[in-house]
């Protein structure tokens, strides 16, 4: 299977907490991440395909602008926690690779290409993916 992979930086606050509980409960569950921290995440976009005229599978760049103006505009230098995506789940890495994922899915299909996997890097010892059901491959 062809693939090719972005990766992107972006820096981000959060906090890992449930609504409903108290302070003393999440700090229970969550430890010092119920507490507001950063993070510079990285995040991976892998497509895969078959290369169309220009050799490519997409060109990078246009990757680059998709990812710019569908997810990072809004989650670079933002508090994940108030962001319309985390209304309802808390920001950990399995969420935003699901929550990237199903973002990105409408504008990254192409005659030739799909989305196939998204990944969240925390640190740089623990990471979340998410990846499509079927790939795109010759
Ligand atoms: N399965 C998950 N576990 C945790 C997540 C997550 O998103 N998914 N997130 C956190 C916190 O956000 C925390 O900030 C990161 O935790 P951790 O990897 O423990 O970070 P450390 O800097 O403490 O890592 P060290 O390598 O031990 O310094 C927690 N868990
Ligand atoms: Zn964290």
């Amino acid at each position: 299977m062809l693939s090719i992979t972005r990766e992107f930086r972006f820096e981000a606050a959060h906090r890992l907490a449930l609504a409903h509980l108290t302070d003393e409960e999440n700090t229970e569950i969550f430890g010092p991440c119920a507490r507001i921290h950063g993070h510079s995440y990285r995040l991976r976009v892998t497509l895969s395909g078959t290369t169309n005229a220009f050799g490519w599978i997409l060109n990078f760049s246009e990757l680059k602008k998709i990812v710019y103006q569908h997810v990072l505009s809004e989650y670079d230098h933002a508090c994940l926690n108030e962001l319309h995506d985390y209304r309802n789940d808390i920001p950990t890495a399995e969420n935003m690779a699901k929550t990237i994922f199903r973002r990105l899915e409408p504008h990254l299909q192409g005659p030739n290409y799909r989305l196939l996997r998204i990944c969240v890097h925390e640190t740089e010892n623990a990471w979340a993916s998410w990846e499509a059901d079927h790939a795109l491959c010759s």
